[in-house]
Order: C-alpha cells, then structure tokens, then sequence
C-alpha cells in the first residue's frame, strides 16, 4: 500500500510567531512540575529531560538513556522515546507560545535504535496554529546534537483552559506544586 504524506502543518495553519515573553536564546527551562515523568527531579526511574531555548523558534532537549527505560535488553522502550517526545514538543508549545495545551495527537517514527547509555538530543519546533489547535514536531538524534537521526514525532496540541488541570487533577498535586513556589507561574500562563 501506497504510504500517502499528509501535508504538515495542514493546510489553514498558520505560522506562530514566540510569545513577546517567551524565554529568550540560551534559556534553560525549568522543570514545570518536580513529579513530572518526562522533567521531574523527584523521579528516579523518570526520564530528567532538560532543555533550552535554541534560536527563540526552537527548543533543544536531551535525556539519557538508562537501565529504566528499556524495552528489548539495553535498548529503549519505543513508549518511553514516545514520552520522551511529548515532554519535548510540549514544553516547546508551552514555553515558546505561553498557553496552556494538552497532546490531542502523537505520531512517531523510530528509525535506530536507541541503546542505553546513549544521549537524546531533541529539536523541537512550533510549525503553525489554527484556531484552537498547535502543530509542533521534532528530530531526535543519537548522542549529538548532529548525530543521526533515531526518532521524529508529529505532535497536535489543543490549547485548554486552567479548569482543564483543576478539574481533571488530583487536588492534593495541585496543592504540592503551589506549594513548591518553584516552578509555579503566578500567572498560569502554561501548564502547571
Ligand atoms: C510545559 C508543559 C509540558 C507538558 C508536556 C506533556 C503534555 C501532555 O502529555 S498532556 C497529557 C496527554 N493529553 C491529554 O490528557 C489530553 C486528553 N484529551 C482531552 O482532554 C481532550 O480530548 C482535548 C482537550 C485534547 C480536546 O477536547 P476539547 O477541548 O473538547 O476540544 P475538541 O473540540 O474535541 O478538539 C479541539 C480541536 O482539536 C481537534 N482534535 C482534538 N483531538 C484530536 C486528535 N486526536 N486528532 C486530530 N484532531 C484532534 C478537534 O478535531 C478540534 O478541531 P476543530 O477545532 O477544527 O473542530
């Protein structure tokens, strides 16, 4: 069967430009909540991926592979490189846009494998907005920020009211990540 590409972003998207109070070039990005599978430093087994603003229109992001994320014996687990992905692209939408949006839509493609011990580096850029709807996609290379590509993912993110987090959240983790003051946003302008 014939394999038919859709166009990307679709048709009607437009570019999305940063937010005037997007983090600039250089900026590292913090972790947006310390129980985070993808960014979170309270989790052992977690991913611990860390980013930074790259040129103001895309973010860099690595995580390191280790003996918790594998599937076959000392490679990665297709479902953790996935979340991976998630956390990249969606701290990308979040941080260079500044509103709040959940993944409606993940695609992925694996092309190497990605053993242990190896190095992620992700480049992640918004491609466009069309109403309430961001596309975002990104290059996952092996152990260099030039190194072969390993994995690509496709992400639909769906901008979302605060009620989104509020309503469907545990009270009690909502409460914990207030309480932490770090890295609450006074301002809720992207996702807890
Ligand atoms: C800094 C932060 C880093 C965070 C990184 C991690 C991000 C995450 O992992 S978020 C967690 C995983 N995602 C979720 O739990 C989301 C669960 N889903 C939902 O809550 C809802 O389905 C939600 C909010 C996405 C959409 O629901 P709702 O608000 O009712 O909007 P809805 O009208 O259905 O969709 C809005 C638009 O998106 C489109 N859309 C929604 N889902 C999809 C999909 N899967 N595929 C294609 N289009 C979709 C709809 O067709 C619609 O398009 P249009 O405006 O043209 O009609």
């Amino acid at each position: 069967m014939t394999k038919q590409a859709q166009p990307w972003p679709p048709a009607g998207a437009e570019p999305a430009p940063a937010h005037p109070k997007a983090p600039g070039p250089g900026s590292e990005l913090g972790v947006h909540f310390t129980e985070c599978f993808g960014c979170g430093d309270e989790l052992e087994g977690g991913l611990h991926l860390r980013s930074t603003v790259a040129d103001g229109l895309t973010v860099r992001s690595r995580f390191t592979v280790t003996k918790n994320h594998q599937g076959a014996p000392g490679l990665a687990h297709g479902g953790l490189l996935a979340c991976a992905f998630d956390e990249a692209l969606g701290t990308t939408v979040g941080n260079l846009l500044r509103r709040p949006a959940v993944t409606g839509r993940l695609e992925t493609d694996f092309r190497r494998p990605v053993p242990v011990g190896s190095t992620l580096h992700i480049e992640a850029r918004v491609d466009g907005v069309g109403g309430r709807k961001i596309y975002a996609s990104a290059d996952g290379r092996l152990d260099a920020e030039d190194g072969p590509v390993a994995v690509r993912a496709r992400g639909l993110f769906v901008m979302v009211g605060l009620e989104h987090f509020t309503s469907h959240g545990d009270p009690d983790a909502i409460e914990k990540f207030r309480e932490q003051g770090r890295p609450v946003r006074e301002d809720w302008d992207i996702n807890p």
